[in-house]
Order: C-alpha cells, then sequence, then structure tokens
C-alpha cells in the first residue's frame, strides 16, 4: 500500500504524557471528521481543528510508495542514533492508512510507536502509545489505550463518564480557540473538581516549536 503524508518533521512532542520527549511526527493526509476545507468546517462532525492536512505538499510530505519508503524518510528526520527512537503518527485521522506493514517496519527500525487517534477507527494492537482524543457527535469505538485527551469545552461529551473508559492516563486539554484564556480556567475548574484528570498544555505552541 502507499502512504499519503502531508508533512513530517523531528520535533518535541508536546502534548500529553509523553510531552517533552523528542519525536519525529508522520502527519497523515486526511480525516474523517472533517474534509479539511474550511467552507466545510460548519457543517463538519470535528469543527475546532487546528492542523492542516490535506494533500502532501508539506514540508517532508509526499506520497510514499510502501512502508520501507516512508520509514526511510523517518529515519533520516530522526538521524543515525539508535537510542530512544520515538515516532508519533498523527494526521488528519492516522488510522486510516496505518496498516501492519508500516507498524512492523517502524519496529524494526528501533521505533517506539505512539499514535494519535480520534478513536473512530480501532487502533492497530501493535501500537506502543495509543491517544485517543474523542469528538462530540463522533461514534468512539476505541475505548481503551494509554492516554484518553479530551479537548474541552464540548458541548454534549461528559467527562465523568468518560472516567470508565479503559485508559491509563486521563487529560484535559484546553481548545485552542478565540477564547484560550477563559478555556483554560474552564479546564483547571474541572481537574480541581475531578482529580481522575489531568491538565496537558499545548506546550509546543507555547515554545513556538512546530
Ligand atoms: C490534529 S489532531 C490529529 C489526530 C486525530 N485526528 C485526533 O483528532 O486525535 C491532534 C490532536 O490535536 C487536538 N486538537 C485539534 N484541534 C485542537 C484545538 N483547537 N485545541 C486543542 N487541541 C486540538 C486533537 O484533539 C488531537 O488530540
Ligand atoms: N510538537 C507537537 N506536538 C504534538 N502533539 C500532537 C500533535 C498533533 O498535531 O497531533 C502535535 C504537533 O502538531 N506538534
Ligand atoms: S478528528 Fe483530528 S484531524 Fe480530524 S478534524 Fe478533528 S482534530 Fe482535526
Ligand atoms: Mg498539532
Amino acid at each position: 500500500m502507499s502512504y499519503a503524508v502531508k508533512e513530517m518533521f523531528r520535533t518535541l512532542q508536546g502534548e500529553g504524557v509523553q510531552a517533552g520527549r523528542r519525536a519525529v511526527f508522520v502527519r497523515f493526509a486526511g480525516c474523517n471528521l472533517w474534509s479539511g476545507r474550511e467552507q466545510d468546517r460548519a457543517t463538519a462532525v470535528c469543527r475546532f481543528c487546528d492542523t492542516d492536512f490535506v494533500g502532501t505538499d508539506g514540508v517532508g510530505g509526499g506520497k510514499f510508495v510502501d512502508a520501507a519508503a516512508l520509514v526511510a524518510a523517518v529515519v533520516g528526520f530522526w538521524g543515525p542514533s539508535l537510542d530512544r527512537r520515538f515516532v508519533v503518527l498523527t494526521g488528519g485521522e492516522p488510522m486510516l492508512q496505518v496498516d501492519d506493514a508500516i507498524v512492523d517496519a517502524l519496529h524494526d527500525a528501533g521505533f517506539m510507536i505512539a499514535i494519535e487517534s480520534n478513536g473512530t477507527i480501532p487502533a492497530h494492537p501493535g501500537l506502543d502509545w495509543v491517544c485517543i482524543s474523542p469528538k462530540a457527535g463522533s461514534n468512539v469505538v476505541q475505548r481503551a489505550g494509554d492516554e484518553l485527551k479530551l479537548v474541552w469545552p464540548q458541548a454534549a461529551i461528559d467527562p465523568v463518564a468518560l472516567e470508565a473508559w479503559d485508559f491509563t492516563h486521563r487529560l484535559i486539554q484546553p481548545l485552542d480557540d478565540a477564547h484560550a484564556a477563559a478555556h483554560h480556567q474552564t479546564c483547571i475548574d474541572l481537574v480541581m473538581e475531578r482529580p481522575a484528570w489531568r491538565l496537558s498544555l499545548q506546550t509546543h505552541k507555547l515554545l513556538g516549536l512546530r
């Protein structure tokens, strides 16, 4: 199978429990909850996306003919060191494209594989770190994993109900929009009330990283 990748880059993981780790990001093109076109945002299931995932024209992006070609590019961004190799598969929705061949080839190259997914498609069982970020109005089938990362606030999602899902860590991430400061306080208030949750900030944005 070939893979459509919007962009690829090396940075620090900005979000969640793995925040601060050196990582190569592979941003797959396309999502099942929004076309990525601004004219469709208001009618999409997911309306707050902060990411351009349309096409393959970003830095490090392209159409990769097979898993070997994709992993060669990931290794190129990581560099020759074999120490703590860490790749984050994101998008768009990565589970539209992640398959056995990619997971096996990244493992063969010594990578720990994390995914950022909306949870509407079952996560590949070979992944090493599964982060699921549920979206109101979608059907989340992947209700277990390492990290549940709830962007907050979202109307029609009840964080208390989500506490029953089988995740090792539960994080609340402030919605980044025109009211970000108010959302920070809303998230702090929620963690104070429900200590099952902890705060996740998008630290790459604070630091000016990709
Ligand atoms: C761009 S998404 C790609 C992965 C996958 N489609 C998903 O939604 O989890 C990566 C992460 O950014 C989060 N995110 C997207 N837009 C955001 C925003 N405006 N504020 C805060 N987090 C956001 C998502 O919830 C997800 O955890
Ligand atoms: N530095 C950095 N960390 C991230 N963690 C999750 C991201 C994503 O867009 O999936 C992201 C991202 O875009 N940049
Ligand atoms: S599900 Fe993820 S990639 Fe898709 S529109 Fe929402 S935040 Fe963006
Ligand atoms: Mg991002």
